[in-house]
This record gives C-alpha cells, structure tokens and sequence, in this order.
C-alpha cells in the first residue's frame, strides 16, 4: 500500500466501513407525471411520495425526470477531458480565495483533506454577492466563471447542462411546495437571482480507501442538490432512523436529490437536511456532477411564515444568505480553528 499524506487520513470514528448497508429503502420516485400535469390524481400522488421521502430520509432517486442522457454524457465526457490534463493546466483555472470557481483539489471538510478534485461555475455569470462575510458591509462584489482552454467545448455543454438543472429543480421545487401545502411557485422567487453552482467531482482511485474519504461528511447548505454518479458509486447517506451509513445504488439514469439546509430552515425542521459523504475505492477513478440551487444572495433565510404558528414558532432567526455563503467562501481557504458557519448557529434555544 503506498503512503497517503497525513492530512487526509480520517479519524478513526469517521472512517468508512469495509462491509456496508446499501441503502435499499432510499425512494425511488418515477417522476412521469409532471410531464402529463392534466393528470390531477397521478400529480396528488408524486406529491405525497416527495412528501414523506423529504421527510423521512432528506434523500431520494428521481427516474423520468425529462433530461435527455445526450446532454449529461456529453458533460461527462467534457469532465473526464478535463480530469486527464496535467496538474500544470488545471491551475490555471484554479480557484482561490478571489476567483471562487475553477479547478481545485484542496478542498477539506471538518478540516480534513477530501480524496477530490472539483471543477465548480456558476449558473448565473457574474453573480453579484457581498464584498465580505461582515454584517455591517454593504459593499457588493462579482464571482466569475474561469473556463480553461481544453477541452473547448466545456463551456457550452455545460451551459446546456445547467438549463436542464435548472428546468428539473423549479419542478422539484413546484413537488415540494405542494407537499408543504404551499402554492406551487411559493418558492420561485427566492431564484430569481439565484447563486447556484455545478460542481463536477472526480475521485482517483485510493489506495487506503478505508482510512480517506472522498469527500467527508457534511450537510449541503442550498436548498437543493440533484446529483448524477458514474456506475463506481461511494456515496453514503446516513439515515435518519438509526444514524447508520447507508450506500445509495444509483438507479440507471437516475438523479439523487437531497434537500439543504436552507430547506431545513423554510420549513422549519419539517424537512431535515441529511448528512452525506464519499467513500473511495482502490481500483476505480469515479465521477459526479452535482447542481446545487441556492437562493439569490440578498434572501434573508429564515422560517416560512406559513408554516410557524404559536404551536410552533419559528426555530431559527433570519441570516443572510449572502453574508452565509461569502463567509464559508473565505474559510475554505483558510485553516480553520473553529467551526465553519452552520445554520445551528442561528437556532433559537429556549
Ligand atoms: O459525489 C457525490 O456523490 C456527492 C458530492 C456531494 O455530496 C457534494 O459535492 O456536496
Ligand atoms: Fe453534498
């Protein structure tokens, strides 16, 4: 086995397990009827089934959910072009504390080295966020895309992967609202300048694939992440029943969609935002293209007003999702000596 540089190695409560628990009950949804919205009754029962999988496991497959396969092989291949150029070339579309998309593989979550390497743009280019995580600075900033020269064609298909994403997200949102007795589009306006991103991982093979992880545990911090694997698989999800880690075995052409914490905090709690990590393999390479859709950076985040009441009030105070994501920005470049920002830190305690 070859040496593995410290700072990846995880602690031993964190480490993968040799055997795992493939995550058979995670929901499998058909999403076919939002392409025939006449049929009331099919769309009521899609409403239900999003419904108790948002709330009882924060994680579920979507099948038939209209992306055509052409525009997500094509954005594979583009990823895989772009994985094989040397680490001279990458760098020069690698991302730092000013230019926050690009190529980057030192990424560490909990302060320990992920088993990754990511290219990250965002949807809306530029987008206009706050110039600095402080409360009382009402300077605005822009974050740019950086797009390398090779392969050519990355930069179009992934424009074109980002309509799709953002077509399935709007009616992953639509299903949504309606499961929280909401109006369809009650949540549409949060996006209109929306901050989201897409991110396409590549994991190398490991060779101590039992003591890294690909990417460790976290919560994502959106609204939303549908998510597409290569066949390999590695993702884990830790159900809410039992806190045990479960695979999740990716359906063929399915996506995997995860609520975020921001969604935890509009529903407040209704539906939890799920931990999640990566699991390596010593033999195969494998790869993943997340969207993530998050708020436009002006939203104040906080508790729907329709779904608090006196019976239940509301459980976080407001934060602003620009001055949120500005902040974790800054710290992915620093090591950190306390805890990144979590929506934790805006619950209210009695
Ligand atoms: O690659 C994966 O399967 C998951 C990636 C992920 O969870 C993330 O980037 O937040
Ligand atoms: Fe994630």
């Amino acid at each position: 086995m070859g040496e593995v540089d410290p700072a990846f190695i995880q602690e031993p409560e964190h480490r993968p397990k040799i055997s795992y628990i493939e995550g058979q009950g995670i929901p499998l949804i058909d999403l076919s009827p939002i392409h025939s919205p006449d049929n009331v009754s099919a769309i009521e029962g899609l409403v239900k089934e999003i419904g108790s999988a948002c709330k009882e496991w924060g994680f579920f497959q979507v099948i038939n959910h209209g992306v055509p396969l052409e525009k997500r092989e094509k954005i594979y291949s583009a990823s895989r072009k772009f994985s094989a150029l040397t680490a001279e070339e990458k760098s020069k579309v690698r991302k730092s504390e000013k230019k926050v998309y690009g190529h980057y593989d030192n990424e560490h979550t909990k302060n320990v080295k992920d088993w990754r390497e990511v290219f990250d743009f965002t949807i809306n280019d530029p987008v206009t966020v706050p110039a600095s995580p402080e409360p009382d600075d009402e300077e605005v900033t822009e974050w740019k895309n950086q797009w390398p020269q090779y392969p050519p064609e990355l930069r179009e298909v992934c424009q074109e992967y980002t309509q799709e994403m953002v077509k399935l997200a709007y009616k992953l949102m639509e299903l949504i609202a309606l499961s929280l007795g909401l109006p369809a589009d009650r949540f549409h306006g949060f996006f209109k300048d929306q901050t989201s991103y897409i991110r396409l991982n590549h994991y190398n093979p490991c060779p101590a694939p039992h003591l890294a992880l690909g990417l460790g545990r976290h919560q994502d911090s959106g609204v939303l992440t549908i998510l597409n694997e290569d066949d390999v698989g590695g993702l884990e999800v830790k159900r809410k029943t039992d806190g045990e880690w479960v695979r999740v075995k990716s359906a063929p052409d399915a996506y995997i969609i995860n609520i975020g914490d921001t969604t935890q905090v509009w529903t407040n709690d209704e539906y939890e935002s799920v931990e999640h990590r990566v699991v390596v393999n010593s033999e195969r390479e494998r790869f993943s293209i997340a969207f993530f859709l998050h708020a436009s950076s002006y939203t104040m985040v906080e508790p729907l007003e329709e779904l608090t009441s006196e019976q239940n009030p509301a459980k976080y105070r407001a934060y602003s999702w620009g001055k949120f994501i500005t902040h974790r920005k800054r710290s992915n470049f620093q090591k950190l000596s306390v805890e990144n920002v979590q929506i934790s830190h805006f619950k209210i305690t009695k």
